[in-house]
């Protein structure tokens, strides 16, 4: 497949609530839109779903921006390739710049998909026509209104609850929401805000019955969380510290964790999520795929990669009403009772739609070949 252009529409979409985690509180997210095109006009699309600031992983979506244009589209328009998976292979000279990657290789996979006539989902090998998911819900000002907010959403029939922890908003809220919701499927995440001196508070959340306590350490270590695991009872997932296939091979091998939380956009698109995804099958470590916070597309390519065998526990990939006035798809992403069904459309399986994501966009930068140095970094 030979891509022609590639376009990267940046967003600023504004959140229907705000979205706060132990390292900052989010109203709104600059979003990147990738859009490849082939020669018939076709085009396939991803997203981008790094972050406003290096504050959950060190890049952002200036640096992301840089990424794409200048390196990561120019390399796969000079380039002639059969497979998506072959995307990974011509940026993986590259280091890091995940989200980046993921967002070019993201539509490239997208594209191919409609190429074939094929659904996003059937591609990836993915067999499942409905999805259930679980929704993330930010720290609030009170753990009244928290209990407020979980009431809503156990009623609107999502299949787990995730709840943001930090020192200070932790034991005393979850045993307040336990109280309340004493069998809900129910989990923490707290984005790395604790350190192993944090052990004994740690493992008096053994108490609630949690699910998984999420990425309780520090982003990037392995080490101290499989020391962690080792006085804990409850299962430690890992997001923030799989950022690859070599990470999650070794949180695997040193038991730092007995789930993983797969993001696309984390591990650097949907090649690495498949083959951390056959790892994890095999040495029994059951998946579930995390949010960014996507626009429509990421959400779709989220239940997309959702749909393998190994993704066993629902997920962050909730309605698109719960962030968005308006989602730049239709249809929009609708979790019914905690279930998206898999649209059998070809691609993604929905329309990006151009007259809504103009409301959002801010620019949009378009790469051809003409754009495409000679890459002098490696023949
Ligand atoms: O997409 C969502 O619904 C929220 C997912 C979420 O919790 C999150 C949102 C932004 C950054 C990090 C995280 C996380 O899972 O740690
Ligand atoms: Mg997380």
């Amino acid at each position: 497949m030979k891509i022609k252009e590639f376009k990267l529409h940046e967003l600023e979409m504004e959140m229907k609530h705000p979205f706060t985690t132990s390292f900052g509180t989010q109203t709104k997210r600059h979003i990147t839109i990738v859009e490849a095109v082939n020669a018939d006009g076709l085009s396939g699309f991803g997203e981008c779903v790094a972050g406003e600031d290096p504050l959950y992983s060190e890049e952002f979506m200036d640096s992301a921006m840089i990424a794409m244009k200048k390196y990561f589209a120019p390399i796969i328009i000079k380039n002639e390739i059969s497979h998506p998976d072959e995307v990974w292979d011509l940026l993986v000279p590259f280091k890091k710049n995940n989200m980046a990657k993921a967002g070019i290789e993201g539509a490239v996979w997208d594209l191919y998909a409609k190429e074939n006539d094929r659904t996003l989902a059937e591609t990836v090998g993915g067999r499942k026509a409905e999805v259930d998911v679980g929704i993330s819900l930010g720290l609030e000002d009170t753990d009244e209104l928290l209990l407020d907010r979980i009431q809503e959403k156990v009623d609107e029939g999502y299949k787990r609850i995730k709840v943001k922890i930090k020192p200070g908003r932790d034991v005393s809220m979850i045993r307040k929401v336990r109280a309340v919701f004493p069998d809900i499927p129910l989990m923490v995440d707290a984005n790395s805000a604790y350190t192993l001196d944090d052990t004994e508070l740690l493992k008096s959340l053994d108490e609630f019955n949690l699910m998984m306590i999420e990425q309780p350490l520090a982003a990037g270590d392995i080490v101290d969380h499989a020391k962690l695991q080792k006085e804990i009872k409850t299962p430690v997932c890992l997001d923030e510290s799989i950022d690859s296939y070599q990470a999650a091979k070794a949180a695997i091998e040193l038991g730092s964790c007995e789930i993983i939380n797969v993001k696309v956009g984390r591990v650097g698109g949907i090649t690495q999520s498949k083959k951390i995804h056959d790892l994890a099958e095999r040495h029994n470590i059951p998946l579930w795929c995390g949010g960014m916070l996507e626009a429509g597309v990421g959400r779709l390519h989220n239940i997309a990669i959702t749909t393998l065998s190994n993704f066993t526990l629902p997920g962050d990939t909730a309605s698109s009403s719960r962030y968005w006035e308006e989602d730049i798809i239709t249809p929009e992403v609708v979790a019914e009772q905690g279930v998206v069904q898999v649209s059998g459309k070809p691609g993604i399986g929905a329309e990006v739609d151009f007259n809504k994501m103009k409301k959002y966009l801010k620019q949009t930068i378009t790469i051809t070949e003409d754009d495409a140095p000679d890459m002098v970094f490696f023949d």
